[in-house]
């Protein structure tokens, strides 16, 4: 792997140090990129998807591996700084245009609570059939950092974050996860949410966020 992939996992390899924060976090702010941005990331979907669930001959793989490696090479150069990329800033896109997300999309953000909607993939599969335990975590997760955002709290870092699953939860199908701020005290906000098939109750998630002291990482 090149040197510029490695990058991705410094925060400031860059040496700006000119952000705003929320604790240590840097300043997010949502952005528009042209439609290229949509197209790339929807094919990468499609790739995560094929990249898990494809048995193929090896001259296939070859070739795909080799296009992979170019890929890479093309787009190294390019990597930015936490916050600098479109990636999880694209709010109109599926998962916020980043592919660490599952593409769901939101419907409702606001202090009364945040709703999205959406499905699991392929690449979220578990086993027979059904999304991975470890993918509705990160889901709500990600709802919970919304609704305290939503809520006019600064970013929060969650403390803990409970999920009881109630039902399995099937790929290709549309689902929902909406949630709310229950209770305030002091830096905690306490969250609770719930995914939904229609009628069916999936799995429901209790969270603490605690908003971070200054410089805190
Ligand atoms: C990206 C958006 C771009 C576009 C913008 C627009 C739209 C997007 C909207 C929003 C943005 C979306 C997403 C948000 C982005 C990021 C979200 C990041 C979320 C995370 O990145 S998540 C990572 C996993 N998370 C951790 O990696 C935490 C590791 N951990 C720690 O960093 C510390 O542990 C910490 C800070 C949690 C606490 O540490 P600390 O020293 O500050 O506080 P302390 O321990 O003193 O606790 C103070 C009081 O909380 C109570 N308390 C604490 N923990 C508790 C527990 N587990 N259970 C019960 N009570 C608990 C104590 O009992 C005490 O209570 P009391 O005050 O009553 O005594």
């Amino acid at each position: 792997m090149s040197e510029q992939a490695a990058d991705v996992t410094r925060l400031d390899y860059d040496g700006d140090d000119e952000y705003e924060h929320h604790g240590g976090f840097p300043k997010y702010e949502p952005v528009t990129p042209g439609p290229d941005w949509a197209r790339f990331v929807d094919g990468m979907r499609t790739l995560q998807d094929l990249a898990v669930s494809v048995d193929a001959p090896d001259d296939v793989l070859a070739a795909a591996a080799d296009q992979v490696e170019k890929l890479a090479e093309l787009l190294g150069p390019h990597v930015a700084p936490e916050g600098r990329s479109p990636a999880g800033r694209t709010i109109e896109l599926p998962g916020r245009g980043s592919l660490l997300l599952p593409p769901w999309n939101i419907e409702k953000f606001g202090p009364d609570g945040v709703r999205s909607t959406g499905m699991f993939r392929r690449y979220h599969l578990g086993g027979n059939g059904a999304a991975h335990g470890g993918t509705l975590p990160l889901l709500f997760d990600d709802l919970m950092g919304m609704i305290v955002h939503a809520y006019g709290r600064p970013i929060s870092r969650t403390a803990y974050l409970h999920v009881d699953y109630r039902a399995i939860t099937p790929l290709n199908t549309t689902l929902a996860i909406e949630g709310k701020v229950d209770r305030v005290d002091g830096r905690k906000t306490y969250i609770t949410a719930r995914m939904t098939h229609g009628e069916t109750l999936l799995a429901e998630c209790e969270a603490l966020m605690l908003v971070l002291l200054p410089g805190q990482p």
